[in-house]
């Protein structure tokens, strides 16, 4: 994400990097401007959890003051924010101002250039929320508009437009999906007791948004473990949410036939297991239809490879301490979602959400950064990115 061109954050002032002499270096954003951005983006997550490997992208077209269109882009393959917010306008959009979250394409993909659409309905101004970190857009798109004379404003609310599509812009820059990594926790730092049982660490405000940090991934990740002791569901129990793929990843596949994941078919399963490790089971797996992809060796950034090929811009891992810890060492994990509930379990050998990550001074502690912190219900959050260096 820090590869990409920069503009201040939450500036008044909107600049670009690829204005040239004709244009103004700077010009006063109005709070409508904002206003239609942070439509955009109301938008464009219509979409959430369905554009993969595409960004969510939402687009407003202004006249004379009214919103006369306006579009999102629903799913990869299909037509970009601008095509349906074109539509929408009609013949209307001669003259008037496109807001877009994303700038807008110049490529043929698996759609035409959004550029030339942009040319053709004879828009007047474009304001883009970010630029397209897309290598095969990068700036070019911009470029384009520019150079058939429209003016383009760039990096209207872009922190917020970022992430939005911080999975995306990850996916982009380092070709992994980009890690999530949530958990549970009491205030005295335990995900369950001495014994094994963690279900109900948190208050029910705190499972919403679990689900919604569900049905915003492609796929959600645990452990041979997490089936065994906490059977969950991994589902975004929302009507009408996007479910992410399940997988669950296990070397000795030595996991109950009867466990909730394969018995629900709400949301699709994929179990990661090593080369050979018990074909019985994985039979049973997939006469139940569930997909078993063979690993060697299993590891979280060999799983993370399989799934960016796969398309997936975001994952959540929802693991136990020991695949968490081992998640963190090979940078399958960049944001961290800590829930802390105000119960004291006890138990030194109860278990904690991060295992050994052989750490022997404080000072090498991993300080997360651009840190949130908010009350969900009785349960504090804790939302932050691991440093910088790490990605
Ligand atoms: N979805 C989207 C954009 N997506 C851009 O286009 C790429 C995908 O192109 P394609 O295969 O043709 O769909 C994607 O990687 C991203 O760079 N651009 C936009 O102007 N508006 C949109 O709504
Ligand atoms: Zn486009």
């Amino acid at each position: 994400m820090d590869n990409l061109p920069m503009v201040e954050p939450d500036a008044f002032i909107a600049e670009s990097e690829f204005q040239d002499d004709s244009h103004p270096k700077q010009t006063l954003l109005s709070d409508f401007d904002h206003a239609m951005m942070r439509r955009c983006i109301e938008l464009a997550r219509r979409a959430l959890g369905r554009t993969s490997p595409n960004p969510m992208v939402g687009a407003v077209i202004v006249k004379d003051g009214e919103i006369i269109g306006e579009g999102f882009h629903p799913r990869a393959g299909e037509p970009h924010a601008e095509v349906f917010a074109l539509k929408a306008a009609g013949e209307n959009a001669r003259g008037a101002t496109i807001y877009v979250s994303l700038e807008p394409c110049n490529h043929y993909g698996r759609t035409p250039p959004c550029s030339e659409a942009l040319v053709a309905a004879g828009i007047a101004k474009v304001v883009v929320g970010m630029v397209d970190p897309n290598p095969l857009v990068a700036g070019g798109g911009i470029a384009r508009l520019r150079a058939a004379g429209i003016e383009v404003l760039v990096g209207v609310e872009e922190q917020a437009c970022k992430k939005l599509n911080e999975g995306f812009i990850h996916r982009i820059l380092h070709h992994r999906p980009f890690g999530i990594l949530k958990y549970a926790m009491t205030l005295d730092g335990k995900i369950a007791t001495t014994t094994g049982h963690s279900a109900w660490v948190t208050n029910k405000d705190a499972r919403g948004e679990v689900h919604q940090l569900r049905a915003a991934c492609d796929a959600v990740i645990v452990g041979g473990n997490t089936i065994r002791l906490d059977n969950p569901y991994l589902t975004s129990h929302r009507e009408g949410a996007h479910n992410p793929l399940r997988v669950v990843m296990s070397r000795s596949l030595d996991l109950p036939q009867n466990a909730r994941i394969w018995q629900t078919a709400e949301a699709p399963t994929l179990v990661f297991t090593e080369k050979g490790a018990n074909p019985d089971f994985q039979e049973l797996l997939r006469n139940l239809g569930v997909e078993v992809v063979e690993l060697t060796p299993l590891t979280p950034d060999q799983v993370m490879a399989y799934l960016y090929k796969r398309g997936f811009c975001s994952v959540l891992w929802e693991c136990g301490g020991v695949l968490a810890a081992s998640a963190i060492a090979q940078k399958a994990v960049q944001k961290v979602f800590a829930f802390i509930a105000p119960k004291i379990v006890g138990g030194v050998h109860a278990p904690t959400p991060v295992g050994d990550l052989g750490l022997t001074s404080m000072t090498e502690a991993l300080s997360l950064e651009r840190v949130e912190i908010r009350v969900v219900g009785s349960d504090c959050l804790v939302e932050g990115y691991l440093p910088s260096h790490q990605l």
